[in-house]
C-alpha cells in the first residue's frame, strides 16, 4: 500500500485537503468553498479545470468528489495511510493530538459549545472521512493544544472563579499548530534547538494572533476563550470594552445582533467599510482611500501594543517571527508595525523587508536592531501530517 496523509481543515462554508508522502513532502492541496450554497466550487492546485460538485454540495460531496479526482489524477492510489484533521478547540481535554476514537469525539463534541463556530463543521470533515475510510487511522490535531502550558497568571481572567471552574472560563489560545510551527522554523533559521529559542510569534491571516514562546513553550497568547480575543483581524473585532454588550442593549442591539457583528462585519472590513482583505486595503489605500489607509494603521498599532505585551512573558528574545498571509506578503504591515517598536530596539531593514525575506533565511532585520525579525511562511498541514503520522505509528520524522 503506497504511504500517503490526508490533512483535512474543515472551515464554516470550505473544505481545504492536502495530500503528504511517506517523506511528509507535500503533493498536492485543494480546496472547495461556498459550500452548501449554489456558487460551491472546487478546485486542485496546478489543475486548470474546477472539480466538478453537485449542486449545494456539502462538505461530505466536496471531499468525495476531490477524493475521487486525486484518484483520476493518480495522486492517491490506495487509501491514504492516516487521516489527520484540524479541531479549532481541545479545551482542558486535549494538551496534545490525539487518535480518533469514540471517546476522543465525545471529548470534541462536549468542546463544541466553546467554539460553536468551528469545533461542529470540524467534526462533520471527521465523520465525512471515518465513512468514506473507515479502516483509516484519524488524527485530531488543536489549535488550542499548544497553548496548554500557559502559566495560570496568564490564562485565568480576572474573573468571579467560579465562571472557570465551573464552566471553563479562560484563555485557550488558538492557530497553535502555526506558532508551534513558526518556534520550530525560527530555532532552525537561528541554528538552535527548540528548547532554549525564545520568539514572539504574529500569526495574521484572515484570523490573527500573537504568542509568546519561551524556551519552545507558549506562555502567553492574544487570543482567549475563542477567536475574538486580542489583534484586529479581517472581520473580527480583536480587545473591545466589554462594557460594549451592555451599552449596545441601550441601542436596541441584542447580544446575538453584537455578536454577529464582532465577529463578521469588524476588524478591517468595519474599520474601511470596503474589505476585509489587507491586498486590496493597502491598493485603495494607496489611491487615496483614508478608511482603508486607517484601518491599516490601526491593524498595526493594535499588533505593535502586543508585541510590547509579549515581552512580559519573555526573560530573552531571540526573534520576532512574521507569517500567515499578511505576516508573509505585506512588507507595509511589518515595516509600520517595526516603527512602533523603535524604542524596544526593533529595527527593519527596508529592502530585506520588501524580499520578504526571501533571499536573508527569513531576515529583515537592520544591522542595528536589537533583535531579529524573521518572516517564515507558515504550514499547519504539515504539523498535521508529522502528528497524524506520528500517531498511526509512523516515525513523525520528515
Ligand atoms: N501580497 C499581499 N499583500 C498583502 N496582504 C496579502 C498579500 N497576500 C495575501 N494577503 C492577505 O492575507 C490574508 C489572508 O491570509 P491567509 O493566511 O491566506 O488566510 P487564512 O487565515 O484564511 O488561511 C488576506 O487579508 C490577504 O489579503
Ligand atoms: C481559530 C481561528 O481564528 O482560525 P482562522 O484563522 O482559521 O479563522
Ligand atoms: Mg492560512
Amino acid at each position: 500500500m503506497e504511504d500517503v496523509i490526508l490533512v483535512v481543515n474543515c472551515g464554516s462554508s470550505s473544505l481545504k485537503l492536502a495530500l503528504f508522502d511517506q517523506h511528509h513532502r507535500r503533493r498536492t492541496s485543494a480546496l472547495a468553498d461556498s459550500l452548501n450554497t449554489e456558487d460551491a466550487f472546487a478546485r486542485i492546485d496546478g489543475v486548470e479545470e474546477k472539480v466538478a460538485l453537485p449542486s449545494s454540495a456539502s462538505h461530505r460531496e466536496a471531499l468525495e468528489a476531490l477524493v475521487s479526482r486525486f484518484r483520476d489524477l493518480g495522486l492517491m492510489t490506495s487509501e491514504p495511510r492516516a487521516i489527520g484533521h484540524r479541531v479549532v478547540h481541545g479545551g482542558e481535554a486535549f494538551k496534545e493530538a490525539t487518535v480518533i476514537d469514540d471517546s476522543a469525539l465525545r471529548s470534541i463534541q462536549a468542546c463544541a459549545g466553546l467554539a460553536p463556530l468551528h469545533n461542529p463543521v470540524n467534526l462533520s470533515g471527521i465523520a465525512a472521512t471515518r465513512l468514506m475510510f473507515p479502516a483509516v487511522p484519524q488524527v485530531a490535531v488543536f489549535d488550542t493544544a499548544y497553548h496548554q502550558t500557559l502559566p495560570q497568571r496568564a490564562y485565568l481572567y480576572a474573573l468571579p472563579e467560579a465562571w472557570y471552574r465551573e464552566w471553563g472560563v479562560r484563555r485557550y489560545g488558538f492557530h497553535g499548530t502555526s506558532h508551534y510551527f513558526m518556534a520550530l522554523e525560527a530555532a532552525r533559521l537561528l541554528n538552535r534547538t527548540l528548547a532554549t529559542t525564545s520568539v514572539i510569534s504574529a500569526h495574521l491571516g484572515n484570523g490573527c494572533s500573537i504568542a509568546a514562546i519561551r524556551d519552545g513553550i507558549s506562555v502567553d497568547t492574544s487570543m482567549g476563550l475563542t477567536p475574538l480575543e486580542g489583534l484586529v483581524m479581517g472581520t473580527r473585532s480583536g480587545d473591545v470594552d466589554p462594557g460594549i454588550f451592555d451599552f449596545l442593549s441601550t441601542k436596541g442591539l441584542c447580544t446575538e445582533e453584537v455578536h454577529q457583528a464582532l465577529n463578521h462585519q469588524s476588524g478591517l472590513l468595519g474599520v474601511s467599510g470596503q474589505t476585509n482583505d489587507m491586498r486590496s486595503l493597502c491598493e485603495l489605500a494607496d489611491h487615496g482611500h483614508k478608511p482603508s489607509a486607517l484601518a491599516i494603521d490601526i491593524f498595526c498599532f493594535r499588533l505593535a501594543k502586543y508585541v510590547g505585551a509579549m515581552m512580559a512573558s519573555l526573560s530573552q528574545l531571540d526573534a520576532l517571527v512574521f507569517t500567515g498571509g499578511i505576516g508573509e506578503n505585506s512588507a507595509r504591515v511589518r515595516q509600520k508595525t517595526v516603527e512602533h517598536l523603535h524604542l524596544m530596539g526593533f529595527k527593519i531593514r527596508a529592502d530585506f523587508n520588501e524580499a520578504n525575506g526571501q533571499y536573508t533565511d527569513g531576515h529583515i532585520e537592520d544591522n542595528g536592531s536589537r533583535f531579529a525579525i524573521l518572516v517564515i511562511p507558515t504550514d499547519e498541514e504539515l504539523v498535521i501530517a508529522r502528528e497524524a503520522s506520528r500517531l498511526s505509528g509512523g516515525t513523525g520524522a520528515g
